[in-house]
């Protein structure tokens, strides 16, 4: 029986090839493995931690490149943040209000978290002048979201193409608290108007149409926050002014980036993984759901609470998969799962159907567009629908040169398949993986095995 061959290649213009050559039989997923720390919870654990008076411990942060730019920005704005290679980092916080006027841009990379959450806090911040910006990906991305809320409560910011693209300039204001009515359930932007209504005298309220991930809200109660919720409604209140204390933050293993083993285990036959400490907060378990909905084999064990978060160990078996329907409340329970539940689906028998998620036009990458396009040069069927995909699954798909268009979550969607595709398969542009997941390739070995 011959063994996968990785191989991880650095091109002349320092990008990377990664080449999957599959075994024509006998690969199977085995182990026991950990995935990095979660990226929400990595960044809101800086951010708070600057903003909070006295020290944050933070264990287990995620060292991709998204939380790398929040630590850099927020160094820039005066809080003291240890080196991140290391297994405890320390947060010397300012206090809220107290930012320093950075003497440069603040750049956010690729990360649209730390732009919009980081928007809602220099808004609010009167008598300084900020500017941000990220690479051309984040530049690309909507702002308008934030910007528009945040000049309701009276921000000053300016930016391209009608203040709706970064760079941006913001000239720090006192603000106004309202009630925000967002047209889309977005962490991104609840978590911004919160931040800004923390830094506001009064009350701020912003209601979503479905719930998004409430990592802001779990966490700025601990760090001493006032916080009201109201389920019914989708509503979070904020009272500003609050004093925040710098907290112990435990931060458990991202469950975007378990996905990518739970569809691996599930897809390759004879797989039998488990994927150890995953947070499993339900604003993010859409994923389990779909996957049982496809009728994987996956079972939590070991279910307990870790600093205010949900964790579990996740076992999965292979078995075969079915298609099913992907629409609703569930969106953005998932949001960052899709690309990897495309490849599931296109292993499943019958037709996937994934609606109402036209967020994913403007992530990364327009993930419905590059998801299509990429696994259909392996052979898979998927035709893009405006809000999603439709995805008929079941026949063998077959090794391609495929591109991750920058999109750490494509890039690693597509070694997925690749591992269940017949021959060999090379994923340019693999190095974005290191966004969310710097260890990816290193793991991918080990199960392998
Ligand atoms: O708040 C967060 O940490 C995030 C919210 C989501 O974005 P939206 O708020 O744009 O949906 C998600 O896609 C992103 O990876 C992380
Ligand atoms: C969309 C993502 O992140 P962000 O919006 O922070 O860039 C993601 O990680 O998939």
């Amino acid at each position: 029986m011959s063994a996968i061959v990785i191989t991880l290649e650095t091109q002349a213009n320092s990008s990377d090839h990664l080449i999957i050559q599959r075994p024509a039989a006998g690969l199977s997923l085995q182990g026991r493995i950990r995935v990095p720390g979660d990226k929400s919870i990595s960044h809101r654990a800086l951010m708070l931690g600057a903003i909070a008076e006295g020290e944050t411990q933070i264990q287990g942060l995620l060292l991709g490149e998204d939380p790398r730019s929040t630590a850099a920005c927020f160094r820039a704005l005066g809080a003291e943040i240890s080196d991140l290679n290391t297994e405890l980092v320390t947060v010397k916080g300012i206090g809220l209000g107290n930012f320093q006027e950075p003497i440069n841009v603040l750049d956010a990379g690729n990360s649209g978290t730390t732009m919009r959450l980081m928007l809602g806090l220099l808004a609010s911040h009167p008598g300084r002048f900020f500017t941000v910006t990220g690479d051309s990906s984040l530049r690309s991305r909507p702002m308008s979201r934030v910007v528009k809320p945040l000049q309701q409560m009276g921000a000053q910011i300016w930016g391209r193409k009608g203040n709706t693209l970064a760079p941006l300039a913001i000239q720090g204001q006192a603000l106004q608290p309202i009630h925000y009515h967002s047209p889309i359930a977005s962490a991104q932007v609840k978590s911004c108007i919160l931040l800004a209504g923390l830094n506001t005298e009064g009350q701020t309220t912003v209601t979503e149409p479905a719930l998004s991930r409430d990592h802001s809200e779990r966490m700025l109660r601990a760090y001493g926050a006032e916080l009201s919720i109201d389920p019914d409604t989708n509503s979070v209140t904020i009272t500003g002014g609050a004093k925040l204390y710098g907290q112990t933050v435990i931060v458990p293993g991202d469950i975007s980036s378990a996905a990518f083993w739970l569809v691996a285990g599930a897809i390759v036959p004879g797989s039998d993984l488990v994927v150890e400490n995953v947070g499993v907060n339900p604003t993010r378990t859409g994923i389990l759901e779909a996957l049982a909905l496809m009728g994987a084999d996956i079972q939590l064990e070991n279910q307990r609470e870790v600093a205010g978060e949900p964790v579990a160990d996740i076992r999965v078996r292979s078995g075969g998969l079915k298609s099913c329907t992907i629409a609703g409340d569930i969106i953005p329970r998932l949001i960052d799962e899709i690309p990897i539940l495309a490849v599931a689906a296109a292993f499943a028998e019958g037709t996937t159907i994934i609606r109402d998620a036209e967020e994913l036009r403007v992530k990364e990458s327009d993930r419905i567009t590059v998801m299509a396009q990429q696994l259909n040069k392996m052979g898979a069927k998927i035709s893009e629908l405006p809000d999603g995909m439709e995805i008929t699954g079941g026949t063998p798909l077959v090794g391609a040169e495929v591109d991750s268009h920058t999109d750490h979550r494509i890039a690693m969607s597509l070694a997925i398949a690749a591992l269940n595709a017949i021959g060999t398969t090379t994923i340019h542009r693999a190095e974005a993986a290191a966004i969310s997941y710097p260890n990816f390739t290193n793991t991918l070995r080990e199960i392998c095995q």
